[in-house]
């Protein structure tokens, strides 16, 4: 029966999709591999003493074909984009390279093309593929987490991307709950679409409170100061305008985008869901974020908008309790993506604008704010190759909003959210008078 077989394949992508959150990840390479893994352990301090470079020109070539499972070539793509990253970017935005030495460049695009990635480090790297259990029969937990690699920043990166990863897990309730939606419209089952429903907008709400935990364990200016270059990538980046050659493998520089959580599968596999429409260059960005993704996840989105629309369905049965249901997803969604961008406003506009000002001012300063000084100018308020963050960002949050039913129901308000007497407050404290 062909319902049967789009169940088993639509359980069998999940189970692709999200097996590698469940299982804890590989930890270490086949001992061939030690001249990474002795780099890629060790990127804070060959970064500090600007040492890195020189040890990846002295680092041998390594053959690939040892990399035998999906997790050793995981590892291997989050070992190798680290260590690119440290390498292009060692010495701040006005050193930046041409060419990637080929003892970096020619495994790493063998390993990304095996795995259908790109050669720069993703989402699915530092925080889907960077993590182990201090006590395996612990919970995922902050306390109980750690990285499996790391860059310069400290806590904060241990936060940014731990922090990220319990999102992540916060959504895993609402995506399997996606296949009861699916199978609930093939059915006409109003009340199992309900239920469904009503499971996805928790996890959404889950995935809020998650977030929160960023202001807990990444300090802004570090992010804004120190981190943020790392994850800086070589398209439409003024620093590299003629992106990066990656040597033995093609002349031609290739342009490829820096890591955001936009190539993180979940809010693109909700938007499907739902049914929001992102158009233009905003759509065409987060379309293109697909290509950073694992070719599972990608996939797995594909096949979401496959299946008849749920917002039809919705709108074709006019029963109060799915319609209300319906509604209280978009309306989570839009209270997730409003905190986001408060989160965005704390970690990028306002170190931004205090950047500028603190150029101005020759005068010592404390650390923090010497941190924030020193951060790339070509990153300032820019995020999406164009138009400007909060832009971008709005725009995205209103395309949510316009996938409510009525827009007049009480369930799409969203509340004034408690955190922006926080960012406020951030504000205020950085300010020099
Ligand atoms: C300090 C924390 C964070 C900062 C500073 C931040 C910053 C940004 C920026 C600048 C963008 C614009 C696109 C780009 O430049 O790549 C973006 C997009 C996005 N971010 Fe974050 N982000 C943070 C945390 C997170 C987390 C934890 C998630 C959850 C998985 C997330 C999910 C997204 C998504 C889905 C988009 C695409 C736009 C959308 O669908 O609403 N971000 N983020």
């Amino acid at each position: 029966m062909k319902n049967d077989q789009e169940y088993i394949y639509i359980t069998l992508h999940i189970i692709v999709l999200w097996t590698h959150i469940y299982i804890v990840f590989q930890k270490d390479l086949p001992v061939y591999y030690k001249p990474w893994m002795d780099i890629a352990r060790n990127m804070p301090e060959l970064i500090s003493s600007h040492s890195l470079r020189l040890r990846i020109h002295n680092m041998p070539l390594l053959e690939t074909h040892l990399l035998r499972t999906h997790h050793e070539l995981r590892l291997a793509h989050l070992a190798l984009s680290i260590m690119t990253m440290g390498y292009v970017w060692q010495e701040g935005e006005r050193e930046t390279v041409k060419v990637l030495p080929q003892s970096l460049s020619v495994p790493f695009c063998e390993v990304s093309q095996r795995l259908g990635l790109p050669p720069i480090l993703i989402h699915a790297d530092t925080v889907l593929a960077n993590w182990k259990k201090k006590n395996l029969d612990g919970p995922f937990s902050m306390e109980n987490l750690e990285l499996l690699l790391t860059l310069p920043g400290g806590e904060s990166v241990r936060g940014f991307f731990l922090v990220t990863l319990l999102v992540e897990l916060a959504a895993v309730p609402g995506l399997k709950a996606i296949l009861d939606v699916i199978n609930g419209i093939h059915y006409n089952d109003v009340a199992m679409v309900t239920k469904a429903l009503d499971v996805v907008s928790q996890a959404i709400d889950s995935m809020k409170q998650a977030l929160k935990l960023m202001h807990e364990y990444v300090d802004p200016s570090i992010f804004y100061g120190i981190m943020r270059i790392y994850l800086s990538g070589w398209k439409d980046n003024p620093s590299m305008p003629e992106g990066l050659v990656y040597e033995g493998v093609q002349e031609k520089p290739m342009e490829f985008s820096g890591g955001s959580a936009a190539q993180s599968s979940i809010l693109h596999c909700f938007d499907e869901l739902l049914g929001v429409q992102h158009e233009g260059s905003t759509g065409a960005f987060l379309r293109r974020m697909r290509d950073y993704m694992p070719p599972s996840h990608k996939h797995f989105i594909e096949n979401i908008s496959s299946h008849p629309s749920l917002r039809s369905f919705v709108l074709q049965q006019a029963d109060e309790g799915l319609t209300h249901t319906f509604e209280q997803c978009v309306a989570r969604l839009v209270d997730f993506r409003n905190y986001h961008i408060n989160i965005v406003t704390r970690y990028i506009t306002i170190p931004a604008s205090r950047a500028k000002q603190l150029r101005a001012n020759n005068q010592g300063l404390p650390e923090e704010l010497d941190a924030i000084r020193r951060a790339p100018t070509a990153l300032e308020e820019r995020g999406t190759g164009g138009s400007g963050i909060i832009t971008f960002l709005k725009t995205v949050r209103d395309k949510t909003k316009d996938t409510s039913i009525s827009k007049c129901t009480n369930g799409n308000q969203v509340l004034p959210d408690p955190s922006m007497t926080e960012i406020q407050k951030a504000a205020s404290e950085l300010t020099i008078e």
